[in-house]
């Protein structure tokens, strides 16, 4: 055990798996929470998830499963939430007024934020968890989970006010397949990871459209200098938008055929409606969930986002898809 404790994941997903697994590279055991019996009951009758990212073998001896989100938190010292934004709420709510988060380093892994408050996970955590903020994390960057489990080299990003402890963990998930660095830019990193999702929603739906790469790589630039614009408006600090965590997360997103949220903006482009293309999909696309909480959060700033202002009102106002990207471009 490294001197961060016991490591639990919250989460039963993607991402919660690939992250199992590259803590498991280092670790010798974590503690892992699983909303469903029926997926732990599945994971000891396989020895892999039953349900996603299902090429992955586990060692169980490793691993200790738990149902019950309290009883994981308090047997662990660093918890790493691995859960969708839409329901970490609903998660977090079973251990409301309860202390058992005290003491111990809270990492989110999540990639959006809380709808309806329109705040960032460490947010969230901190101001209904009481967590003081050195004891706060996010892990972010470039990194499909399907490509972890290919074991394709990746790059992640730990930040925490507190970089001595981020570097702890950093350094604890280093492996032949991960790279890792740190970062203090806790807020800048999450919106960021918000904000890249919303634009491969974009970059999706102009490629449903039949915009080639030729256009692709003008809408990422302006979607990159869109990102320093309301990372810089809402958490000022001296940061370049060329780090991994930023531009990088933005490109891969915005690119790769494992992109959940490409892949609803490219059905939306296609000419499928948000709901059918959200229900064809088994996996959430966060970018859905993003564009709202985003706008929400900007009618406050009223900072000038075009390009995530086009996907709220392509995914919430049924502004047709071909109608709002000629709009956009003539802002280019
Ligand atoms: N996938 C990736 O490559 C990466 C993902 N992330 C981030 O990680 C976070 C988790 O995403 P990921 O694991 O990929 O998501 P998935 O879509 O793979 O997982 C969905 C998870 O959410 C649960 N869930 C689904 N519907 C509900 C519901 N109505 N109520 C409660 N729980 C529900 C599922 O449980 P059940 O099976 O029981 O329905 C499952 O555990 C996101 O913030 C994402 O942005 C970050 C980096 C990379
Ligand atoms: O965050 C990710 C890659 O870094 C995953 O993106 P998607 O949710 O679009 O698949």
């Amino acid at each position: 055990m490294s001197s961060l404790g016991k490591i639990a994941i919250l989460g039963g997903g993607t991402w919660a798996t690939a992250l199992a697994k590259i803590v498991l590279m280092n670790e010798k055991h974590i503690n892992w929470f699983i909303r469903r019996d029926d997926q732990i009951e599945g994971f000891y009758k396989l020895g892999r998830n039953p349900s996603y990212l299902t090429n992955v073998k586990f060692n169980l001896a490793q691993i200790t499963f738990y149902s019950n989100i309290e009883k994981a938190i308090k047997d662990s010292d660093t918890i790493i939430i691995a859960i969708p934004s839409p329901y970490v709420k609903q998660y977090m709510r079973k251990i409301w007024l309860s202390s058992t988060l005290k003491g111990k380093f809270v990492v989110s892994a999540v990639k959006g934020m809380i709808p309806n408050d329109n705040i960032v996970v460490s947010e969230y955590l901190m101001s209904s968890f009481k967590i003081p903020q050195e004891y706060i994390g996010v892990i972010s960057g470039p990194c499909h989970a399907e490509e972890v489990a290919l074991e394709r080299l990746s790059f992640l990003t730990v930040a925490s006010y507190d970089t001595t402890r981020a570097k702890l963990l950093s350094d604890a998930i280093r492996s032949r397949i991960l790279n890792t660095s740190v970062s203090d830019d806790v807020v800048g990193i999450e919106l960021a990871a918000v904000l890249k999702n919303i634009y491969a929603i974009i970059a999706g739906v102009c490629s449903g459209l039949q915009y080639g790469d030729n256009f692709q790589a003008v809408l990422m630039t302006h979607c990159a200098k869109e990102m320093k614009t309301l990372l810089d408006a809402i958490a000022p600090m001296e940061r370049s938008i060329c780090e991994q965590h930023y531009l990088g997360d933005m490109l891969v997103t915005g690119y790769s055929q494992f992109s959940r949220n490409r892949t609803l903006g490219t059905m939306i482009g296609k000419g499928y409606s948000v709901k059918t293309a959200q229900l064809e999909m088994e996996m959430i696309a966060e970018g859905y969930y993003g564009a709202k909480c985003i706008h929400e959060m900007n009618n406050h700033f009223k900072v000038d986002i075009p390009i995530a202002q086009t996907a709220y009102e392509i995914l919430y106002e049924k502004l047709r898809p071909q109608t709002a990207i000629d709009e956009l471009i003539k802002k280019f």
